[in-house]
């Protein structure tokens, strides 16, 4: 059978970096082994996430897919939706666009600044059997949770989250005090979490300045998590740590954090970067660059 060649587009949001293909008019299904394979950065592709632009179901601009590099597929990704967001207002010469996914309708509008866009990601689940927790937890600000001898737990009592899917929570002092490639795995796979969760370290080192190291379910350590980014702001200002309005400062660089009065809306708002133009051969999933990408951003251009 004659092989079939698929553009893609490489991108990331502050370096969480994304494959994503456009099957709007012909329909793309990887199998989990081949979205591994492309997402291995050894052999493939490398990446974080893939994403796929299908059709929306209900009329709005696009549905998006995700998938986990581990090939699983999830129902949220802050830093893609951002990318998205991005692609399709420059398509459509919209400073507004709404994203259908597996977690609701996310809305996308342009941010003051170049390649910045805003996402509304919505309301968080803070309900025990929302995150999904596998217990019944009254106060999901802090739970019974630790990782360590019973007698000085490394990690423990973390706030839980859903913003379309499971965050756990840990504050410290120092994110760069743990192991988190160790123990970010344990947590991740915790029998608490009947469908895992992904693991952040959490330091508030000033007013409403947060910083923020991340182990992704599915993905691993990454340098920026935008769902984590929200679900870590909802965290703060919910148990009077912060205010509602919150910068998380990733490795791979800040994301403004507002949850907002009134609606409980949570507004994310970051960079985004098309890194290059490539193609993909599905049969033999060798791969090769195409085009370039964004031109770089001078320094502070991009606030
Ligand atoms: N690893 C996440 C999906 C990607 C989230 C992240 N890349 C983001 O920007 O929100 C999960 O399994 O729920």
């Amino acid at each position: 059978m004659a092989s079939e060649t698929r553009p893609f587009l490489k991108m990331n949001g502050l370096g969480n970096d994304f494959v994503v293909w456009d099957a709007r008019e012909k329909p793309l299904r990887l199998t989990k082994d081949q979205i591994a394979k492309l997402g291995d950065r050894e052999h493939g592709i490398g990446f974080d996430q893939m994403i796929t632009v299908e059709r929306s179901t209900c009329g709005v601009d696009a549905f998006m897919r995700i998938h986990n590099s581990d090939g699983g597929q999830v129902d949220a990704c802050g830093n893609a939706t951002r990318c998205i967001g991005r692609l399709l207002m420059e398509e459509n010469a919209k400073d507004l666009v709404t994203i259908e996914t597996n977690a609701g309708l996310l809305h996308a509008f342009d941010a003051a600044g170049l390649r910045n866009v805003t996402v509304d990601m919505g309301k968080p689940r803070l309900n025990w059997d929302q995150i999904p927790l596998a217990e019944e937890f009254a106060d999901t600000r802090a739970i019974e949770l630790q990782i360590g001898p019973i007698d000085e737990p490394i990690l423990h009592t973390p706030a839980v989250v859903n913003m379309g899917n499971p965050h756990a929570i840990f504050w410290v002092k120092d994110v760069e005090a743990y192991d988190l490639a160790r123990v970010g795995p344990l947590l991740e796979r915790h029998p608490v979490f009947p469908e895992g969760a992904n693991i952040s370290l959490a330091h508030i080192f000033d007013d409403n300045q947060i910083r923020v190291k991340v182990w992704e379910r599915g993905a691993g350590l990454t340098l920026a998590c935008g769902t984590a980014a929200c679900a870590v702001g909802v965290a703060a200002a919910r148990d009077d740590k912060t205010g509602r309005k919150t910068t998380i400062h990733l490795p791979g660089g800040p994301i403004g954090i507002e949850w907002r009065e009134g609606d409980g809306h949570v507004l994310m708002t970051g960079l985004t970067e098309v890194e290059f133009e490539g193609e993909v051969d599905i049969e033999t999933l060798t791969w090769r660059k195409t085009a370039g990408g964004d031109a770089p951003l001078e320094a502070g251009a991009a606030s």
